[in-house]
């Protein structure tokens, strides 16, 4: 617990580290933005005091000075929003790319751990809901001191008493800061638990939405997240409410402060006084509300500097960035493809994914030459798919390790090793775009006779003709609909496009019909040409596929090698 917090201070420092140039010229502007208020103040000041003695003329000089004043604020005012938008926006974008990173290196191995709509809410949500924290809690918390502190001497020097009120009035802050940010902070961390509850449960729902229709229960479930919504509207009102007092507390120690300074120096102000008189009376009657200014600035933003907690706790939660994936620079060995693929050498690895849990895998060694076809075998939890995210660099085997075309995965850069490798899983993913983007998505750069080399040899074309757009058709969730052989078609086209020299599967014909398959199993076949592939499958009609060895798991275990001539 202790070092979670450790670690969780030190992630928050690390933001603001990379964050301080643009907060260190928000806090410069800002306290120039101070300085022109005073030297507005002053000037107005002047002119009413002047006016309240019996001044007959404005004065040019002072009327000046206050327009010019005013026209700097606004143009710093203006800036100051401009900054701060454009440092919320890098400090989002350096974020969400930090996170992506840190999906991408654990891939699917992550949704084991992890809610799929609390990873995207994490990603989108707790994301923006950081940009207050950088645009305005950074420079507000590095300002506010100094600022108002600056102010009071300023009024002190030229009004030692109303100086000493304000001040007085001022020592409150600290006070109400300490409070309400306890009760702010701990508010808004159930507010961000509540959203995130309903977020998770919401994309449930929206995933099982033919289960709950089939089985009665749309009305107790519409009432469950009824009840979701319900906590998170009351928590939301807390946090505003907390906001809210927050803010009349400040009002008061202003109002106090205001009607102390006027009462006390009414005198001057009813008998009019000279003018030097007036104008310091009135200087500092006008400079209270700049006193509270930057207090009010930072309370407004303390709800922003609650959520750095609450986003940086669950960010902390995800795995870190492993070692080997932030070597990207360094100079790496790079596998050699051979005409017919390249060897995979699994040498005794092992994996556990929880503690005092057996191993999903155990142990596991095997060998596959160059052009070598493997059908893996086992039943269900014998640690298969833990095999292929090993083999697919997503998680690293605690022991032994896995070589391929003779160097170690960990040796590697993980673009180089992505590069090596396709993929087939069970059901492709098909991204909202078009069959084109889909196709492309792999190898973006590819020309357009190796589009349609790929189109060919997938069987895409046998359905082409067929699409209302050709390959111009949206796809995707609100898009063309494909049947399970469609979709895995693109799949195959994605990986003749990409030409890595070894393809593992995971059971991808696990979801089509007999005749389906058998149609799958041809192109499979040709792209199995010239590659070295493990393919895990439950299915007994891969033995047609033409493999050179049959490996069977069991328990984390290989249990059985059979090599086929
Ligand atoms: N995130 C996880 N946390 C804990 N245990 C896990 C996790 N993922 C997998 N396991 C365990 O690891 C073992 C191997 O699982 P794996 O998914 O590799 O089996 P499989 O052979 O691919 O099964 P299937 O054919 O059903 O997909 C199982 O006992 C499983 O319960």
């Amino acid at each position: 617990m202790k070092a979670d917090k450790k670690m969780l201070k030190s992630w928050v420092r690390q933001q603001n580290r990379a964050n301080r140039p643009a907060t260190m010229m928000m806090a410069l502007m800002g306290m120039f933005n101070v300085l022109v208020g005073m030297v507005l103040i002053w000037s107005l000041a002047t002119i009413l005091a002047e006016w309240l003695t019996g001044g007959d003329r404005i004065n040019r000089y002072y009327l000046l000075l206050f327009i010019l004043s005013s026209v700097v604020r606004v143009i710093l005012g203006y800036g100051q929003e401009l900054l701060a938008m454009s440092s919320g926006e890098k400090a989002r974008k350096r974020l969400r790319r930090e996170l992506l990173a840190r999906f991408f290196a654990q891939g699917p191995a992550l949704l084991r751990h992890q809610h799929s709509a609390a990873l995207a809410a994490m990603l989108t949500d707790r994301v923006e809901a950081l940009e207050g924290y950088f645009s305005r809690w950074l420079p507000a918390s590095a300002l506010w001191v100094v600022a108002q502190w600056s102010v009071v001497l300023v009024v002190f020097w030229q009004n030692h008493r109303a100086g000493l009120i304000l001040g007085g009035c001022c020592l409150f802050l600290p006070v109400f800061q300490a409070v309400f940010g306890i009760a702010t902070a701990i508010a808004s961390r159930r507010q961000i638990l509540a959203l995130n509850r309903l977020q998770v449960r919401f994309l449930d729902r929206i995933r099982g939405i033919a289960t709950i229709v089939l089985s009665g229960s749309a009305e107790k479930d519409a009432q469950g997240l009824g009840r979701a919504a319900d906590e998170l509207r009351q928590r939301t009102m807390k946090v505003l409410r907390i906001a809210f007092l927050t803010s009349a507390s400040t009002d008061v120690a202003m109002i106090v402060a205001l009607v102390w300074i006027v009462v006390d120096q009414r005198h001057g102000l009813l008998h009019a006084g000279s003018i030097p008189q007036v104008t310091s009376i009135l200087f500092a009657v006008l400079m209270v509300p700049e006193a509270f200014a930057p207090f009010r600035a930072l309370s407004a933003a303390y709800q922003d500097r609650a959520q750095i907690t609450n986003s940086g706790e669950a960010i902390q939660r995800l795995p870190n960035l492993p070692e080997w994936a932030k070597n990207e620079a360094s100079a790496h060995p790079v596998p050699q493809r051979k005409a017919q693929g390249i060897t995979l050498d699994v040498q005794g690895v092992s994996y556990r994914w929880v503690e005092n849990r057996p191993l999903a895998l155990d142990n596991v060694s095997f060998h596959l030459d160059a052009g070598d076809v493997a059908l893996l075998t086992g039943s269900s939890g014998a640690g298969k798919s833990t095999l292929i995210e090993m083999l697919l660099g997503f998680i690293r085997p605690s022991q032994g390790k896995v070589l391929l075309g003779g160097i170690d995965l960990q040796d590697m850069r993980p673009a180089d090793v992505t590069r090596q490798i396709s993929w087939i899983g069970q059901k492709p993913v098909i991204f909202a775009g078009t069959l084109r983007d889909n196709i492309l998505f792999a190898s973006p750069d590819a020309s357009e006779e190796q589009l349609q080399a790929a189109l060919e040899a997938s069987s895409v074309m046998a359905y082409l003709p067929h699409l209302p757009d050709g390959l111009d058709t949206k796809l995707g969730e609100g898009g063309f609909g494909l049947s399970g052989g469609q979709a895995q078609r693109i799949a195959i086209a994605r990986a003749f496009l990409k030409d890595a020299p070894l393809l593992i599967m995971d059971e991808p014909t696990a979801h089509l019909d007999p005749a389906t398959e058998q149609e799958i199993l041809v192109s499979l076949r040709d792209l199995l040409k010239g590659r070295t592939a493990l393919i895990s499958t439950h299915s007994s009609q891969f033995h047609k596929i033409g493999e050179t060895k049959r490996l069977v798991i069991k328990k984390g275990q290989i249990t059985a090698e059979e090599v086929l001539s």
